[in-house]
């Protein structure tokens, strides 16, 4: 049986980016209904930001300890390792939402668990765990908010060899005693870097010549040496032709790289990228690709129609739970304004119901050993896009703050000067401790902070922040 029902608002997935927009759209009093086929909270509380930033804290709690004596000498044993899982699951709530499933119910969005599926427009059917169906109807918007999935590369002897995606690498149970890890972006060196932690023998594999890409290149630079110093085998520039697993999907596992070397590994992840959860979503049923990345307008609106939005990782703009949250909440208020019929909504750079930081000002922290952080454009990217720059670096090491903060500190930051502007498009840090900098930064590009305004920020002595007032003076000459 079939039963049907009508709501302002539907939202299918229920994960970070999801569970912001029903919150928007309920603070604006919005019937809203959220569809939920896994756990409330998505991949981000329970296979990925969450267990993965769990894992890495000790990592790097340790390293930033180890170098500063008087400290060092107490923590040079290993980690519990026990203890650290045991951490990571009491973080994801043992992989249980009864309380975000509460923190729904008490903003008052009716949750239906279950498969949702786009039925024709406004219209979502979801089928339940115990084969109950439901018809949505949504009088003014449905959310397409289901994130994306890991992809693997299709390579000779990998399907059924039970590789591990980032599902595993922040869930496993035990440590292997030696893990293989295909890919330099972003999972591949946070989890290189917590799995060499705990114990395993790490050997990441790189198909280009450095990791983290989208960084400014010294940026991965810093994190493959402090990786090989913690004792990974780094290799850049192989790429892996085969996989070969004779226990089926246990057990021993062979890395047959594109020379004929082989990795001996006792597990194997793939940190290759992500695809869009919208396979058989029912995308076809209003004239748009099954399986597609969903193309949106800066409202989040799903470019050819009025009523479909699409936010988060699903529409590719950037891959990260806070820039879905920014996006939730921008698509929430344009549903809201567009539902109380305001004529014209604020679509302009940086207005109300334009997500104008996805373009400008996105920032990223990478969790590993030293942190790397970055918002806006690279000079790279700035190059591209066509503007006059100058980039101005500074060692960090030199900076007092940075001194104290660890002995031997290496680090080294760089912003990147509009010319005709006079304001910041970009900015990249590494170092330890430096993921808490980068807010600095974000409101420096999002506000477009005059360089000659920013001379009146002054940063505290003696932190890690002075490096501004360096990157200034260098800039100034
Ligand atoms: C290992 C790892 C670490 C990461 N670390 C960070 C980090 O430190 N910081 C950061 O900002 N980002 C990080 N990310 C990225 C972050 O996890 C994603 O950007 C974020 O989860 C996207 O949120 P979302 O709500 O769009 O999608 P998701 O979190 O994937 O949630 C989507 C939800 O939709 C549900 N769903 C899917 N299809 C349907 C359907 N048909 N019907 C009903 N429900 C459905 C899913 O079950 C899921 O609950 C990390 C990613 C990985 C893989
Ligand atoms: N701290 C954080 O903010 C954080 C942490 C983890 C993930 N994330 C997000 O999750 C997303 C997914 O991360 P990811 O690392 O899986 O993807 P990614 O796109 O960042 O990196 C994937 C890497 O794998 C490489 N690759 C692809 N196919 C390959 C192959 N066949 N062989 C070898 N290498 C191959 C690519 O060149 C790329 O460098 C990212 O976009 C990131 O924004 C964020």
């Amino acid at each position: 049986m079939t039963d049907a029902a009508e709501y302002d608002v539907v939202v299918v997935g229920a994960g970070p980016v999801g569970e912001n927009v029903a919150d928007r759209t309920r603070a604006a009093g919005l019937d809203t209904a959220v569809v939920e086929d896994e756990l409330i909270g998505g991949d981000c509380s329970y296979w990925a930001c969450v267990p993965s930033k769990a894992l890495l804290r000790p990592a790097i709690a340790r390293a930033d300890a180890r170098r500063v004596p008087g400290l060092a000498a107490s923590v040079q044993g290993p980690l519990d390792a026990a203890a650290v899982l045991a951490r990571r699951d009491e973080k994801v709530g043992d992989w249980k939402d009864d309380g975000q499933a509460a923190w729904l119910d008490s903003i008052g969005a009716r949750l239906y668990r279950g498969r949702g599926r786009l039925h024709g427009p406004r219209s979502v059917s979801v089928d339940g765990p115990e084969g109950e169906h439901h018809l949505l109807t949504a009088r003014h918007a449905v959310v397409i908010a289901t994130g994306s999935r890991a992809v693997l590369p299709d390579l000779p002897g990998l399907t059924g060899a039970g590789a591990w995606t980032s599902r595993e690498a922040t869930s496993a149970q035990q440590v292997p005693e030696r893990l293989a890890v295909v890919g330099g972006g972003v999972v591949g060196v946070e989890m290189a870097t917590a799995w060499q932690a705990l114990g395993s023998r790490v050997t990441l594999l790189v198909r280009g010549e450095g990791v983290l890409p989208r960084m400014e290149p010294f940026v991965g630079e810093h994190v493959v040496d402090s990786l090989k110093e913690a004792g990974a085998d780094v290799r850049l520039g192989v790429s892996v032709a085969a996989v070969d697993r004779p226990g089926g999907h246990t057990g021993p596992v062979s890395v047959v790289l594109d020379d004929g070397a082989v990795v001996r590994a006792d597990e194997v992840l793939f940190a290759t990228g992500r695809a869009p959860r919208t396979d058989g979503i029912g995308l076809g049923s209003v004239g748009l690709t099954d399986g597609a990345w969903l193309d949106v307008d800066d409202t989040c609106l799903v470019r050819g129609t009025d009523w479909l939005y699409a936010v988060g990782d699903v529409n590719r703009r950037a891959l990260l739970t806070h820039q879905g949250k920014y996006q939730a909440r921008i698509a929430g208020a344009a549903i809201t304004a567009r539902a109380g019929g305001v004529p014209l909504l604020e679509t302009d750079r940086w207005g109300a119901h334009s997500a104008t930081a996805d373009h400008a000002a996105v920032p990223q922290v990478v969790f590993t050993d030293p942190e790397a952080a970055a918002v806006g454009l690279s000079l790279a990217e700035a190059e591209r896009a066509g503007h006059r720059v100058r980039a101005v670096d500074h060692d960090l090491g030199s900076v007092s703050g940075a001194g104290l903060y660890a002995d031997g500190y290496r680090g080294r930051a760089r912003m990147v000067v509009d010319l005709d502007r006079e304001v910041l498009l970009g900015a990249a840090f590494v170092g330890p401790g430096v993921g808490e900098l980068l807010h600095s930064a974000t409101v420096a590009v999002a506000g477009e902070v005059p360089v000659e305004r920013l001379w009146h920020a002054v940063p505290a002595f003696p932190t890690i922040s002075e490096v501004w007032l360096r990157l200034l003076e260098a800039y100034r000459g």
